[in-house]
């Protein structure tokens, strides 16, 4: 995959503001008209009632009464919100604070040791910014660290940084529990439609699915209300599951035309759907528009870990919620990854361009 326009920026997000820079125009909202569709960047909107739902309640061995009021909440909250807050999720608090730990501690080293992680232009894996598409494109106010973690003969261990020591480790170990964690939560989702437990979590529990991680550094920004920390889209993913920053709020969720921060919830992981689940439920479950906005004071960091079917995998509306009272939504596709990607080029919502 390469682009003639793709770059890697000349001085990262991070030293920008370390160095007192004002960002510059290519990052200023203002000067890109294509961005205003979805409303203008408010930094302090309402908090997002998004639903908190109980892991644990989940579970089969859950008492039926408890296990049946939480999947009625699941349901619910994926057919208005498409997120949700999870909680009681068997993973201590010290064990998420020891990941973003980790993360930070890569984000905190000299450049230099950073640069050898550094991403190629016209490819997304390894350390820098996002890729640049077109010269249309606003800038994101942040640097990241981008892996493909699954399936693991792809890795391409040169982009996983080899400081902090245990960074590697602790991204394989957390990827194992966060791999559990979306089959639970898979297997809900099916349940709370009344179909068979397994059939969106068949789609992801092979051997060659996809998973991928990003990790994100946003720092504090002097014009956050011209600047997007992340500008807004939908996750191309089945789910994606993110470890927000205790400290301070940034995410932002589209609903109903209006949007709402995010709180933080220092003990939970937040759920969202992606586009694939979305056309696998034929609409009924939502991919949320969502975006990051910029604080002038602090950093925020975060861990989102995305789940993919393997290309090759057609996925389309399941079975049982293609009937006559719901004519099927969306088309049959193969490799959305590669689709979402040339619509995006092409300035095309993919999830429009999947439907019948
Ligand atoms: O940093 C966040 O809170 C959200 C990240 C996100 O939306 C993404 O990486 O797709
Ligand atoms: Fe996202």
């Amino acid at each position: 995959m390469t682009t003639g326009r793709d770059s890697l920026p000349m001085k990262t997000a991070q030293q920008m503001a370390m160095e007192g820079d004002e960002p510059p125009s290519k990052y200023n909202i203002n000067n890109y008209t294509t961005y205003t569709k979805f409303g203008s960047l408010e930094t302090s909107p309402p908090f997002a009632p998004v639903p908190i739902i109980d892991i644990g309640c989940l579970l089969s061995s859950a008492k039926q009464d408890d296990q049946q009021t939480e999947l009625a909440k699941l349901r619910s909250a994926l057919t208005t919100w498409g997120c949700f807050q999870a909680v009681n999720h068997g993973l201590q608090v010290s064990y998420l604070d020891n990941v973003r730990q980790v993360i930070k501690q890569f984000f905190e080293l000299p450049l230099e040791e950073k640069r050898k992680y550094f991403r190629e232009t016209g490819s997304v894996e390894g350390y820098g910014n996002d890729m640049i598409y077109s010269e249309n494109q606003v800038q994101d106010w942040c640097d990241r660290l981008f892996l493909r973690i699954l399936p693991e003969n792809q890795r391409k261990m040169r982009f996983w940084p080899e400081i902090p020591s245990n960074l590697r480790e602790t991204i394989d170990e957390f990827t194992k529990k966060m791999k559990s964690l979306s089959v639970v939560i898979f297997e809900a989702m099916a349940k709370s439609l009344e179909l068979e437990e397994n059939c969106f979590s068949k789609q992801f529990t092979e051997e060659r699915d996809v998973l991928q991680g990003r990790f994100i550094l946003y720092p504090p920004c002097a014009t956050p209300d011209q600047v997007f920390g992340l500008k807004a889209h939908s996750d191309r993913s089945g789910i994606t599951l993110l470890l927000q920053d205790p400290g301070v709020e940034g995410l932002q969720v589209l609903n109903d035309g209006k949007w709402y921060m995010v709180p933080v919830i220092h003990d939970a992981i937040f759920v969202n759907l992606g586009d694939q689940m979305q056309i696998m439920s034929n609409g009924i479950f939502k991919s949320p528009v969502h975006r990051v906005v910029t604080n002038r004071e602090k950093a925020r960091i975060s861990v989102a870990m995305f789940t993919e079917p393997e290309a090759d995998k057609e996925i389309g509306p399941v079975d049982g919620l293609v009937d006559e009272k719901r004519p099927r939504v969306y088309k049959a596709v193969k490799d959305y990854a590669a689709f979402n990607h040339e619509c995006f080029q092409k300035g095309v919502v993919a999830l429009d361009a999947v439907k019948l």
